[in-house]
């Protein structure tokens, strides 16, 4: 089973974050809190993106970066799955393809990569649109395949950048339910970044409120909620951020 252990400190120009997070196997951690504080620069870190300034990162037995070293292991070998906040999916490819990237950089021949991409597009309901292009695919459609994208790697974490953001309301509804049972099936640790309460309440066991780059609050779900440690946090767990 794998864990994630970190101490995240990176920087971004004149900002910078400190952050400590650790996450159980088949947990999921909701992060919050406001524009700008850093939500998306400590996925960033976690993922090779932006480089640790102080700290490290452990997943399970494997050591993906400690600074003290100077050692950064490549984003395509920390075996993690990521959706963007606007899925950034690849425009030229088809969605088989989008989907196949993943196994086929991890090694996978282009036969095996496409026979592991057309079993995900399957379970999240595109098997019949696998030779569209993204234009060609609604919002909905295509945050199904950044999750499939994500898990057809196998990864060991999974980091979720606000994936429910860009839906229109009835859309997120029910895209919320299928990731629920996505997340429910996968063994590793997880991530999601969100602004949105519901996301919290159905997606996460424990919250995480970070303010300019430091963590304010961490706690299981209903503690967090039930007793805010920050007006920004009282105003989340009000649900005046939908
Ligand atoms: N490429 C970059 N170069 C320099 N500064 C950046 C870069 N990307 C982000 N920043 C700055 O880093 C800080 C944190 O940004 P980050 O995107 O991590 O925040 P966030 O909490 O994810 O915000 P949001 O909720 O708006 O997505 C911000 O002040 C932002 O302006």
């Amino acid at each position: 089973m794998t864990a994630l252990e970190a101490q995240v400190g990176a920087r971004r120009g004149d900002f910078d974050i400190d952050v400590r997070v650790t996450v159980e196997p088949g947990q999921t951690l909701a992060v919050v809190g406001p524009n700008g504080a850093g939500k998306s620069t400590l996925l960033q870190a976690l993922a090779g993106i932006v480089p640790l300034s102080d700290g490290r990162i452990r997943l399970g037995a494997r050591s993906l970066a400690d600074a003290s070293t100077g050692m950064e292991l490549p984003t395509a070998d920390r075996r993690i799955g990521y959706v963007f906040q606007d899925y950034l999916l690849f425009p030229h490819l088809t969605l088989l393809d989008n989907v196949a990237f993943g196994p086929r950089a991890r090694g996978a021949t282009r036969g095996d990569a496409r026979g592991i991409a057309r079993d995900w597009l399957d379970r999240v309901g595109l098997a019949d649109a696998q030779g569209r292009r993204p234009h060609e695919i609604s919002g909905g459609q295509a945050q199904r395949v950044a999750l499939a994208r994500a898990l057809a790697s196998d990864p060991e974490l999974l980091l979720l950048d606000e994936p429910l953001a860009a839906l229109d309301a009835e859309t997120r509804v029910a895209m919320r339910d299928e990731l629920t049972d996505h997340l429910a099936r996968f063994a590793g640790p997880t991530i999601v970044i969100t602004h949105s309460r519901a996301d919290v309440t159905q997606l996460a066991s424990r919250l995480m409120v970070i303010e300019a780059g430091r963590v304010v609050q961490s706690a299981p779900v209903a503690d967090a909620l039930g007793t805010p440690a920050s007006g920004f946090a009282e105003r989340f767990a009000a649900g005046d951020f939908g």
